[in-house]
């Protein structure tokens, strides 16, 4: 069930709003933002002070040439480096760091809660304890509360490209730091990857009471959306956005309100989509989709959750103040926060429009 009620005066206030005022609109209403990799948060700038700090050498002479390299034709080729720049993290207080960067933008941009995904699996195969991981992360999470008004929490993403033992023995390690994270999910190379490889520890992860999303359909076929509604029985798919070719599926994720957490300047960057002007944000709204729109990896792909708003908005002449809102409404409605919140910030979302208009 939406939890949004589209009033008549709502309808009349968002319809006059000129098209003029939304940049503006998009980067001020509240807001959240639930498809965020925090190790894809990591800035150049942060990459070279971190690496200086902790004796890391890079194979990048500066803070530009590590940016110009940033020319990805698909997931993999995004990954490989991602991974790479992961590497100058070493210390509880570089997950800090990190984490807080991401918290103090956010909140500059009208986020008012944000699910991070991490990686644990980037960071233990390299040596570093999970406990120092999730103790950087979560520090910064409980700073944003108190000191940004910023709620936020921490979903463990286990990494696709490795084995279904490998994420067992992952979340064993996670457990005794189990009240940080609120939920897991899947991402990574997710061609030859699919959801049905992970369908044991999924299991046991809602047994734990875990929420479960999983990214699919962003390069896989529909068949993994399928997978993981299916044999992961996940809350929210991540991207999502093929499922356009099975016009089955696209009922059956309308129907159940399932949330599509779609990544338009990621897509663009990963070659997923031609251009922004070919973007199907706006069908998948059409299609009644509890679709919202996030940031996926920011520091890789040119732009944080305002940015991607604005040029999204900017390219798609038929996205207007009625989306604004309803990309809005869904992020709320999608998020693992309690009703109550929800319905709050709802009422915020609601206030800000009619008023803007007023
Ligand atoms: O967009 C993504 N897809 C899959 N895995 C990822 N890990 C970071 N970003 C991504
Ligand atoms: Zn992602």
């Amino acid at each position: 069930m939406a939890i949004a009620t589209l009033t008549p005066a709502l309808a009349a206030a968002l319809d006059a709003l000129p098209a003029s005022r939304l940049p503006a609109l998009l980067c001020t209403m509240p807001k959240a933002e639930l498809h965020l990799h925090i190790e894809g948060s990591l800035e150049p700038e942060l990459i070279f002070r971190l690496a200086e700090r902790n004796g890391v050498t890079l194979p990048y002479a500066s803070v530009e040439a590590l940016r110009a390299a940033y020319a990805f034709t698909d997931l993999q080729s995004f990954l490989d480096i991602y991974y790479a720049g992961a590497s100058v993290l070493l210390q509880e207080a570089d997950f800090f760091d990190m984490a807080w960067a991401y918290l103090e933008k956010a909140a500059a941009e009208n986020i008012v809660h944000a699910e991070l995904f991490f990686d644990p699996q980037t960071h233990t195969d390299r040596g570093v304890p999970i406990d120092v991981v999730i103790r950087g992360l979560a520090r910064a999470v409980e700073r944003a509360r108190t000191e940004l008004g910023v709620s936020a929490a921490l979903i463990l993403c286990f990494l696709r490209h490795l084995s279904e033992a490998a994420a067992f023995g992952t979340l064993e390690a996670a457990l005794p730091w189990r009240e940080h994270f609120i939920g897991v999910g899947l991402d990574s190379s997710e061609l030859g990857h699919p959801p049905s490889k992970f369908e044991r520890v999924f299991a046991r992860c809602r047994e734990l009471g875990l929420h479960v999303v999983a990214h699919a359909g962003e390069e896989g076929p529909p068949a993994y959306i399928h997978e993981a509604l299916d044999l992961l029985h996940s809350e929210r798919i991540d991207h999502g956005v093929r499922c356009l070719e099975d016009p089955a599926l696209v009922q059956r994720l309308a129907a159940s309100r399932m949330p599509l957490t779609v990544c338009p300047l990621s897509n663009i960057k990963l070659c997923v989509f031609d251009s922004l002007a070919g973007h199907n944000l706006p069908a998948l709204l059409d299609a009644g989709l509890c679709a919202m729109v996030n940031s996926d990896d920011p520091a890789y792909f040119g732009g944080y959750l305002n940015q991607n708003l604005v040029e999204t908005f900017a390219a798609l002449p038929q996205l207007g103040a009625r989306q604004a809102w309803q990309l809005a409404s869904n992020s709320f409605e999608a998020s693992f926060a309690d009703a109550a919140e929800k319905a709050r910030w709802q009422a915020r979302l609601d206030t800000f429009f009619l008023t803007a208009a007023a």
